[in-house]
Protein backbone atom coordinates (compact mmCIF):
# COMPACT_ATOMS: atom_id res chain seq x y z
CA UNK A 1 0.00 0.00 0.00
CA UNK A 2 1.44 3.81 -0.98
CA UNK A 3 0.29 6.27 1.20
CA UNK A 4 0.16 8.64 -1.95
CA UNK A 5 2.68 11.83 -2.31
CA UNK A 6 3.80 14.06 0.14
CA UNK A 7 3.77 18.13 0.33
CA UNK A 8 5.79 20.18 1.99
CA UNK A 9 4.87 23.46 3.43
CA UNK A 10 4.98 26.71 1.08
CA UNK A 11 5.84 29.10 3.95
CA UNK A 12 9.79 29.31 5.89
CA UNK A 13 9.46 26.75 8.27
CA UNK A 14 9.99 29.10 10.77
CA UNK A 15 7.46 31.49 10.65
CA UNK A 16 4.83 28.56 10.78
CA UNK A 17 6.62 27.31 14.34
CA UNK A 18 6.40 31.48 15.62
CA UNK A 19 4.44 30.48 18.56
CA UNK A 20 3.87 34.09 19.39
CA UNK A 21 2.38 35.02 15.64
CA UNK A 22 -0.93 32.57 17.13
CA UNK A 23 -1.02 34.36 20.74
CA UNK A 24 -4.00 36.68 20.26
CA UNK A 25 -3.00 39.92 23.34
CA UNK A 26 -6.38 41.07 24.38
CA UNK A 27 -6.27 45.06 24.13
CA UNK A 28 -8.23 47.79 26.13
CA UNK A 29 -11.71 47.39 23.84
CA UNK A 30 -11.54 43.56 24.41
CA UNK A 31 -14.28 42.26 26.77
CA UNK A 32 -14.73 38.26 27.52
CA UNK A 33 -16.81 37.56 24.32
CA UNK A 34 -14.51 39.46 22.17
CA UNK A 35 -11.50 37.62 22.90
CA UNK A 36 -12.83 34.57 22.62
CA UNK A 37 -15.14 31.93 24.14
CA UNK A 38 -14.44 27.89 24.00
CA UNK A 39 -17.45 25.39 23.99
CA UNK A 40 -16.27 21.90 25.38
CA UNK A 41 -17.76 18.93 24.94
CA UNK A 42 -15.13 16.16 26.42
CA UNK A 43 -15.03 13.86 29.44
CA UNK A 44 -17.63 11.36 30.64
CA UNK A 45 -18.74 9.31 33.68
CA UNK A 46 -15.59 6.59 32.69
CA UNK A 47 -12.97 9.82 31.96
CA UNK A 48 -13.71 12.59 33.60
CA UNK A 49 -10.17 13.21 33.98
CA UNK A 50 -9.69 13.98 30.59
CA UNK A 51 -12.46 17.20 30.75
CA UNK A 52 -10.27 18.16 34.21
CA UNK A 53 -7.15 18.18 32.26
CA UNK A 54 -8.46 19.80 28.66
CA UNK A 55 -10.13 22.83 30.91
CA UNK A 56 -7.01 23.69 32.39
CA UNK A 57 -5.17 23.72 29.73
CA UNK A 58 -7.59 25.87 27.77
CA UNK A 59 -7.98 28.26 30.53
CA UNK A 60 -4.28 28.82 31.17
CA UNK A 61 -3.66 29.09 27.26
CA UNK A 62 -5.76 32.53 27.89
CA UNK A 63 -9.55 32.79 26.78
CA UNK A 64 -12.61 34.89 27.25
CA UNK A 65 -14.84 32.45 28.64
CA UNK A 66 -15.17 28.30 28.48
CA UNK A 67 -18.71 26.91 28.12
CA UNK A 68 -18.56 23.06 29.40
CA UNK A 69 -21.23 20.64 28.63
CA UNK A 70 -20.68 16.77 30.04
CA UNK A 71 -22.07 14.73 32.52
CA UNK A 72 -23.71 16.91 35.57
CA UNK A 73 -21.07 14.42 37.84
CA UNK A 74 -18.34 15.47 35.34
CA UNK A 75 -19.39 18.81 35.29
CA UNK A 76 -18.76 19.25 39.06
CA UNK A 77 -15.72 17.82 38.87
CA UNK A 78 -13.96 20.66 36.49
CA UNK A 79 -16.04 23.39 38.81
CA UNK A 80 -14.23 21.90 41.49
CA UNK A 81 -10.78 23.05 39.76
CA UNK A 82 -12.12 25.86 37.60
CA UNK A 83 -14.71 27.89 39.22
CA UNK A 84 -14.88 30.24 36.20
CA UNK A 85 -16.29 27.84 33.80
CA UNK A 86 -19.90 28.51 32.59
CA UNK A 87 -21.97 25.08 32.53
CA UNK A 88 -24.05 24.59 28.93
CA UNK A 89 -24.16 25.27 25.52
CA UNK A 90 -24.08 29.11 24.13
CA UNK A 91 -22.33 31.40 21.71
CA UNK A 92 -19.34 30.31 21.33
CA UNK A 93 -16.24 31.10 18.92
CA UNK A 94 -14.78 27.14 18.61
CA UNK A 95 -15.32 23.82 20.13
CA UNK A 96 -13.30 21.51 21.44
CA UNK A 97 -15.01 17.91 21.07
CA UNK A 98 -14.13 14.56 22.11
CA UNK A 99 -11.15 13.78 24.82
CA UNK A 100 -12.18 11.44 27.21
CA UNK A 101 -15.51 10.57 25.20
CA UNK A 102 -16.74 7.17 24.02
CA UNK A 103 -18.63 6.92 21.42
CA UNK A 104 -20.45 4.21 22.28
CA UNK A 105 -21.32 4.91 25.41
CA UNK A 106 -21.87 9.33 24.99
CA UNK A 107 -24.23 11.01 27.46
CA UNK A 108 -27.53 12.50 25.55
CA UNK A 109 -27.08 15.97 25.88
CA UNK A 110 -23.08 16.08 24.97
CA UNK A 111 -24.07 13.91 21.86
CA UNK A 112 -26.84 16.92 21.00
CA UNK A 113 -24.14 19.30 21.84
CA UNK A 114 -21.56 17.70 19.68
CA UNK A 115 -24.08 17.07 16.67
CA UNK A 116 -24.69 20.90 16.76
CA UNK A 117 -21.39 22.60 17.14
CA UNK A 118 -20.79 19.65 14.22
CA UNK A 119 -23.30 21.44 12.31
CA UNK A 120 -22.43 25.15 13.29
CA UNK A 121 -19.78 26.25 10.93
CA UNK A 122 -17.78 27.46 13.70
CA UNK A 123 -14.34 26.02 13.99
CA UNK A 124 -13.89 22.95 15.51
CA UNK A 125 -11.08 20.27 17.46
CA UNK A 126 -11.62 16.98 17.25
CA UNK A 127 -10.01 14.74 19.27
CA UNK A 128 -10.82 10.70 20.60
CA UNK A 129 -14.21 10.61 20.90
CA UNK A 130 -14.87 13.03 17.92
CA UNK A 131 -12.83 12.07 15.63
CA UNK A 132 -15.19 9.49 14.31
CA UNK A 133 -18.18 12.18 13.20
CA UNK A 134 -15.28 14.47 11.47
CA UNK A 135 -17.82 14.14 8.38
CA UNK A 136 -20.65 16.02 10.22
CA UNK A 137 -18.59 19.04 10.33
CA UNK A 138 -19.40 21.84 8.57
CA UNK A 139 -16.74 24.45 9.20
CA UNK A 140 -13.26 24.64 9.74
CA UNK A 141 -11.97 21.24 11.83
CA UNK A 142 -8.60 20.15 13.03
CA UNK A 143 -8.20 16.25 14.14
CA UNK A 144 -5.57 15.57 17.17
CA UNK A 145 -5.42 11.30 16.78
CA UNK A 146 -2.50 9.29 17.91
CA UNK A 147 -1.13 6.47 15.86
CA UNK A 148 -3.63 3.85 16.81
CA UNK A 149 -6.55 6.78 16.17
CA UNK A 150 -5.11 7.63 12.81
CA UNK A 151 -5.20 3.80 11.53
CA UNK A 152 -8.54 3.79 12.46
CA UNK A 153 -9.72 6.83 10.86
CA UNK A 154 -8.45 5.97 7.52
CA UNK A 155 -9.81 2.47 7.89
CA UNK A 156 -13.16 4.11 8.61
CA UNK A 157 -12.71 6.27 5.54
CA UNK A 158 -11.97 3.32 2.93
CA UNK A 159 -8.00 3.35 3.30
CA UNK A 160 -6.28 0.45 5.05
CA UNK A 161 -3.78 1.89 6.82
CA UNK A 162 -1.95 0.09 9.84
CA UNK A 163 -0.73 1.32 13.13
CA UNK A 164 3.00 1.00 12.23
CA UNK A 165 2.62 2.25 8.54
CA UNK A 166 1.06 5.37 10.45
CA UNK A 167 4.14 5.36 12.77
CA UNK A 168 6.40 5.05 9.59
CA UNK A 169 5.05 7.59 7.32
CA UNK A 170 3.38 9.97 9.56
CA UNK A 171 3.34 12.75 6.86
CA UNK A 172 2.04 10.45 4.42
CA UNK A 173 -0.64 9.03 6.71
CA UNK A 174 -1.78 12.57 7.91
CA UNK A 175 -1.57 13.90 4.49
CA UNK A 176 -4.28 11.01 3.38
CA UNK A 177 -6.40 11.95 5.99
CA UNK A 178 -6.26 15.70 5.46
CA UNK A 179 -6.92 15.05 1.72
CA UNK A 180 -9.58 12.32 3.10
CA UNK A 181 -11.32 15.20 5.40
CA UNK A 182 -10.70 18.63 4.41
CA UNK A 183 -9.26 19.27 8.27
CA UNK A 184 -5.92 19.77 9.09
CA UNK A 185 -4.29 17.15 11.10
CA UNK A 186 -2.45 17.06 13.95
CA UNK A 187 -0.90 13.60 14.11
CA UNK A 188 0.44 13.68 17.73
CA UNK A 189 4.10 11.97 18.89
CA UNK A 190 7.25 12.71 19.72
CA UNK A 191 7.38 14.81 16.52
CA UNK A 192 4.10 16.02 15.91
CA UNK A 193 3.28 15.96 12.25
CA UNK A 194 0.99 18.90 10.75
CA UNK A 195 -1.27 18.23 7.43
CA UNK A 196 -3.55 20.25 5.85
CA UNK A 197 -6.09 19.99 2.98
CA UNK A 198 -4.38 22.47 1.14
CA UNK A 199 -1.12 20.76 0.96
CA UNK A 200 0.61 22.01 4.03
CA UNK A 201 3.62 19.65 6.07
CA UNK A 202 4.92 20.80 8.76
CA UNK A 203 7.11 18.50 11.34
CA UNK A 204 7.67 19.96 14.64
CA UNK A 205 10.65 19.66 16.73
CA UNK A 206 11.02 16.45 19.42
CA UNK A 207 9.27 16.74 22.41
CA UNK A 208 9.63 15.51 26.18
CA UNK A 209 9.66 12.22 25.90
CA UNK A 210 8.22 12.42 29.49
CA UNK A 211 5.11 13.27 28.08
CA UNK A 212 4.61 9.61 27.39
CA UNK A 213 1.60 9.60 30.48
CA UNK A 214 -1.72 9.12 30.55
CA UNK A 215 -3.63 12.66 30.07
CA UNK A 216 -1.34 14.68 27.92
CA UNK A 217 -3.07 14.44 25.10
CA UNK A 218 -6.19 16.08 26.58
CA UNK A 219 -3.89 18.99 28.04
CA UNK A 220 -2.85 19.62 24.44
CA UNK A 221 -6.17 19.45 23.07
CA UNK A 222 -7.33 22.37 25.55
CA UNK A 223 -4.41 24.17 24.66
CA UNK A 224 -5.15 24.08 21.20
CA UNK A 225 -9.03 24.87 21.80
CA UNK A 226 -7.96 28.00 23.65
CA UNK A 227 -5.74 29.08 20.59
CA UNK A 228 -8.64 28.08 17.88
CA UNK A 229 -10.82 29.68 19.99
CA UNK A 230 -8.83 33.07 19.97
CA UNK A 231 -8.02 32.94 16.24
CA UNK A 232 -11.30 31.97 15.23
CA UNK A 233 -12.02 34.89 12.83
CA UNK A 234 -8.32 34.37 11.27
CA UNK A 235 -9.50 30.41 10.80
CA UNK A 236 -12.65 31.48 9.83
CA UNK A 237 -10.96 33.88 7.00
CA UNK A 238 -8.63 31.36 5.80
CA UNK A 239 -8.19 27.66 7.22
CA UNK A 240 -4.98 27.03 6.15
CA UNK A 241 -3.75 29.03 9.18
CA UNK A 242 -4.82 26.13 11.82
CA UNK A 243 -1.28 24.61 10.70
CA UNK A 244 0.90 27.67 12.35
CA UNK A 245 -1.69 27.81 15.08
CA UNK A 246 -1.41 23.89 15.86
CA UNK A 247 2.34 24.37 15.52
CA UNK A 248 1.70 27.14 17.98
CA UNK A 249 -0.32 24.52 20.28
CA UNK A 250 2.39 21.59 20.08
CA UNK A 251 5.15 24.07 20.86
CA UNK A 252 2.88 25.79 24.41
CA UNK A 253 2.85 21.60 25.12
CA UNK A 254 6.04 20.79 24.73
CA UNK A 255 7.61 24.45 26.46
CA UNK A 256 4.81 23.31 29.47
CA UNK A 257 6.87 19.92 29.95
CA UNK A 258 9.72 21.15 29.82
CA UNK A 259 9.28 23.40 32.64
CA UNK A 260 7.28 20.95 34.44
CA UNK A 261 9.60 18.15 33.97
CA UNK A 262 13.17 19.64 34.96
CA UNK A 263 14.90 16.79 33.58
CA UNK A 264 12.48 14.69 35.60
CA UNK A 265 8.86 12.96 35.27
CA UNK A 266 5.82 14.78 35.23
CA UNK A 267 1.89 14.40 35.27
CA UNK A 268 -0.49 15.63 32.35
CA UNK A 269 -2.22 18.25 35.24
CA UNK A 270 0.82 20.03 35.73
CA UNK A 271 1.84 19.99 32.65
CA UNK A 272 -2.08 22.06 32.18
CA UNK A 273 -0.94 24.07 35.21
CA UNK A 274 1.89 25.37 33.04
CA UNK A 275 0.76 26.07 29.99
CA UNK A 276 0.64 29.85 30.84
CA UNK A 277 4.12 30.19 32.20
CA UNK A 278 4.91 28.48 28.83
CA UNK A 279 2.81 31.26 27.19
CA UNK A 280 4.39 34.17 28.58
CA UNK A 281 7.83 32.37 27.97
CA UNK A 282 7.18 32.44 24.11
CA UNK A 283 5.51 36.32 24.71
CA UNK A 284 8.67 37.41 26.45
CA UNK A 285 11.63 35.77 24.07
CA UNK A 286 13.64 38.04 22.04
CA UNK A 287 12.38 37.50 18.44
N1 LIG B 1 -7.52 10.83 32.91
C1 LIG B 1 -8.31 10.58 31.87
O1 LIG B 1 -9.54 10.77 31.92
C2 LIG B 1 -7.71 10.07 30.62
C3 LIG B 1 -8.55 9.83 29.55
N2 LIG B 1 -8.09 9.38 28.37
C4 LIG B 1 -9.10 9.14 27.33
O2 LIG B 1 -9.17 7.76 27.14
C5 LIG B 1 -9.75 7.49 25.87
C6 LIG B 1 -8.99 6.37 25.20
O3 LIG B 1 -7.67 6.83 24.90
P1 LIG B 1 -6.54 5.87 24.35
O4 LIG B 1 -5.38 6.70 23.95
O5 LIG B 1 -6.29 4.77 25.34
O6 LIG B 1 -7.22 5.37 23.01
P2 LIG B 1 -7.34 4.05 22.27
O7 LIG B 1 -8.42 3.23 22.89
O8 LIG B 1 -7.46 4.42 20.86
O9 LIG B 1 -5.88 3.45 22.50
C7 LIG B 1 -5.66 2.25 23.09
C8 LIG B 1 -4.55 1.50 22.35
O10 LIG B 1 -4.06 2.24 21.23
C9 LIG B 1 -2.69 2.10 21.08
N3 LIG B 1 -2.06 3.42 21.14
C10 LIG B 1 -2.23 4.35 22.08
N4 LIG B 1 -1.45 5.42 21.81
C11 LIG B 1 -0.81 5.14 20.68
C12 LIG B 1 0.13 5.85 19.89
N5 LIG B 1 0.55 7.07 20.23
N6 LIG B 1 0.57 5.28 18.77
C13 LIG B 1 0.13 4.07 18.44
N7 LIG B 1 -0.73 3.33 19.13
C14 LIG B 1 -1.20 3.87 20.25
C15 LIG B 1 -2.20 1.21 22.19
O11 LIG B 1 -2.06 -0.08 21.66
C16 LIG B 1 -3.33 1.23 23.20
O12 LIG B 1 -3.47 0.04 23.89
C17 LIG B 1 -9.72 8.82 25.10
O13 LIG B 1 -11.02 9.35 25.07
C18 LIG B 1 -8.83 9.70 25.94
O14 LIG B 1 -9.15 11.07 25.82
C19 LIG B 1 -6.66 9.25 28.12
O15 LIG B 1 -6.31 10.51 27.63
C20 LIG B 1 -5.90 8.92 29.38
C21 LIG B 1 -6.24 9.85 30.53
N1 LIG C 1 7.73 9.55 23.45
C1 LIG C 1 7.18 10.78 23.38
N2 LIG C 1 7.97 11.85 23.22
C2 LIG C 1 7.44 13.08 23.17
N3 LIG C 1 6.12 13.35 23.25
C3 LIG C 1 5.28 12.31 23.39
C4 LIG C 1 5.77 10.97 23.45
N4 LIG C 1 4.70 10.16 23.60
C5 LIG C 1 3.61 10.95 23.62
N5 LIG C 1 3.96 12.24 23.49
C6 LIG C 1 3.04 13.37 23.47
O1 LIG C 1 2.14 13.21 24.57
C7 LIG C 1 0.79 13.37 24.15
C8 LIG C 1 0.07 12.03 24.31
O2 LIG C 1 -1.19 12.08 23.70
P1 LIG C 1 -2.22 10.86 23.76
O3 LIG C 1 -1.57 9.59 23.40
O4 LIG C 1 -3.40 11.30 22.95
O5 LIG C 1 -2.52 10.83 25.31
P2 LIG C 1 -3.83 10.74 26.20
O6 LIG C 1 -4.91 10.16 25.32
O7 LIG C 1 -3.45 9.84 27.32
O8 LIG C 1 -4.15 12.12 26.65
C9 LIG C 1 0.86 13.89 22.75
O9 LIG C 1 0.89 15.30 22.74
C10 LIG C 1 2.19 13.36 22.22
O10 LIG C 1 2.73 14.20 21.22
Amino acid sequence: MTLGTIHTATGPLAELANAADSIVIPSATDDKYSRGVLGVVTGSTQYPGAAVLGVEAALRTGLGMLRYCGPAAVGEAVLAKRPEIVIGAGRSSAWLLGSGIDPAHLDLWQDEAMSSALASGIPCVLDAGALGRVGELRGPGILTPHGRELSRLLGALGHDVSVEQVLGEPAAAASLAASATGCTVLLNGSNTTICSPGGLDYRMPAAPSWLATAGTGDVLAGILGALVATNAQRIRDDPETLVPIAAAAVTVHSLAATLSSGGGPLVAFDVAKLAGDAVRHILTAPQ
